[in-house]
C-alpha cells in the first residue's frame, strides 16, 4: 500500500496486533465446531474482540485509501492527462494500491470497500506465508549442515564469493536452493490446509458420499507426507527428490503448497522469487547454525495459527562467512 508500519521494530503496532489476534480467533473458530454458527459466536465475548480487531484493520486501510484518493485528485489537477497515461517510468514507482485504483478505472473502478478487501487479502496472503517458509528453510539448513554446504557452494559459484547485488538471472541458476525450498514447502507447508465447499454430492473412492453444501478441509500437510505418494521415506528431508529425473508425481495435487486449480495462490511465482532472494542474501553471507538433526526426519515442533509455524519461532544462530 506504500505505508511503512515498521512491523519489525514496532511489534506492538495496533494494526499488527489486531491482525494477529484476528487470525488467532479465526483459527480457533475453524477448529471448534460450536463456534461456527454466527448466532452462537455472536453471544460470546470473543466476538467483541473479533469485531474490535476488524474495526482497527478497516479503519487503518480506509484511511490509507482515502489519502490515496486525495493524492490522486491533487495529481490529476497538477498534471496533464498524457503524462499519467504514458509515463512508464511513473508506473514503476507505483504501489499495488495505486495500480488497483488506476487499472480498475479510477473513480469508476473498484469501490473503497472492494479496494479494502483486496488489500486485506493480500496483506494476509502475502506476508507471513513467505516469512514462515524462509524461517522453516533456515531451521532445516541449520539441522542439515551438509545440505547447507551444498547451497553455499552453489551461491559461492554464482556470486564468485563477492558482495555484488543479486540480479534476476542469478535466481535461475539457484537450482539446488530451488529444490531445498520446494522440499521445505513440502514438509512444512506454511498453509497446511485449505477449505472448500462441496457443490454437488461427491462419492469418494471409499464409497462415502460428501453431500452437496458441506464444508471440507483438504490437508496439504497430510498429502505431502503420505507414503502412498512420496514413498516410505516421505518424512525425510531430501531436496533431491525434486531433481527432474526423480520427480514423478502420481497426481499433480500430490504437491500443492500453493494449492491447485482456479483458486490457487496468486502470488506463488513472486513468493518463490522473494524466498530465494531473501535466503540467498542470508546464506551467501552467513552460516546458519543450530543443533544438527540426528536422522533424516527433521524434528520441528509446529503449531497452527492459520499458518503453520515453528513452535520455537525458527531460532537459529548466524556466523559471518568470509567474502572476497
Ligand atoms: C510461501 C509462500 C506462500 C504460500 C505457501 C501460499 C499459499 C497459498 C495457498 C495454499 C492459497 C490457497 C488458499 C485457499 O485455497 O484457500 C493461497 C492463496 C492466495 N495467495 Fe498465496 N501463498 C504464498 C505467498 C503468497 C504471496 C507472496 C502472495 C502475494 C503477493 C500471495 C497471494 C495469494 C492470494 C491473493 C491468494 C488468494 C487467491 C484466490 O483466492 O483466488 N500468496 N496462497
Amino acid at each position: 500500500m506504500g505505508v511503512n508500519i515498521n512491523a519489525q521494530a514496532k511489534a506492538d503496532s495496533e494494526f499488527l496486533k489486531s491482525l494477529n489476534r484476528l487470525l488467532n480467533v479465526i483459527c480457533e473458530r475453524i477448529f471448534h465446531l460450536w463456534l461456527h454458527p454466527d448466532w452462537l459466536f455472536k453471544q460470546l465475548p470473543v466476538y467483541d474482540e473479533h469485531q474490535k480487531c476488524i474495526k482497527v484493520l478497516h479503519e487503518f486501510i480506509d484511511q490509507v485509501i482515502q489519502n490515496k484518493r486525495e493524492e490522486f485528485q491533487i495529481e490529476k489537477i497538477s498534471k496533464i492527462e498524457v503524462d499519467t497515461q504514458y509515463d512508464l517510468g511513473l508506473y514503476k514507482r507505483k504501489t499495488f494500491l495505486d495500480l488497483l485504483i488506476t487499472f480498475s478505472g479510477d473513480e469508476k473502478g473498484y469501490t473503497n470497500v472492494e479496494l479494502r478487501e483486496e488489500m486485506l487479502t493480500l496483506t494476509v496472503a502475502g506476508t507471513d506465508t513467505s516469512a514462515v517458509a524462509i524461517g522453516f528453510t533456515l531451521e532445516l539448513l541449520a539441522k542439515y549442515p551438509k545440505i547447507q554446504d551444498k547451497v553455499y557452494q552453489e551461491l559461492y559459484e554464482i556470486f564468485d564469493g563477492s558482495e555484488r547485488a543479486l540480479v534476476k538471472e542469478d535466481l535461475e541458476k539457484m537450482e539446488y536452493l530451488d529444490r531445498v525450498v520446494k522440499e521445505s514447502l513440502r514438509l512444512f507447508p506454511p498453509v497446511p490446509f485449505i477449505i472448500r465447499k462441496v457443490l454437488e454430492d461427491t462419492r469418494l473412492p471409499s464409497g462415502n458420499v460428501l453431500p452437496a453444501g458441506s464444508g471440507i478441509m483438504v490437508s496439504i500437510w497430510g498429502i505431502h507426507r503420505d507414503p502412498k505418494y512420496w514413498g516410505p521415506e516421505a518424512e525425510h528431508f531430501d531436496p533431491d527428490r525434486f531433481l527432474p529425473e526423480r520427480f514423478n508425481l502420481e497426481h499433480p495435487c500430490c504437491y500443492m503448497p500453493f494449492s491447485s486449480g482456479p483458486r490457487n495462490c496468486l502470488g506463488y511465482q513472486y513468493a518463490m522469487i522473494s524466498i530465494k532472494t531473501s535466503l540467498s542474501a542470508i546464506l551467501r553471507r552467513y552460516k546458519v547454525v543450530g543443533e544438527p538433526e540426528k536422522g533424516p526426519v527433521p524434528q520441528i515442533r509446529v503449531k497452527l495459527d492459520i499458518m503453520m509455524k515453528s513452535v520455537n519461532g525458527c531460532q537459529v544462530a548466524l556466523e559471518r562467512r568470509p567474502t572476497k
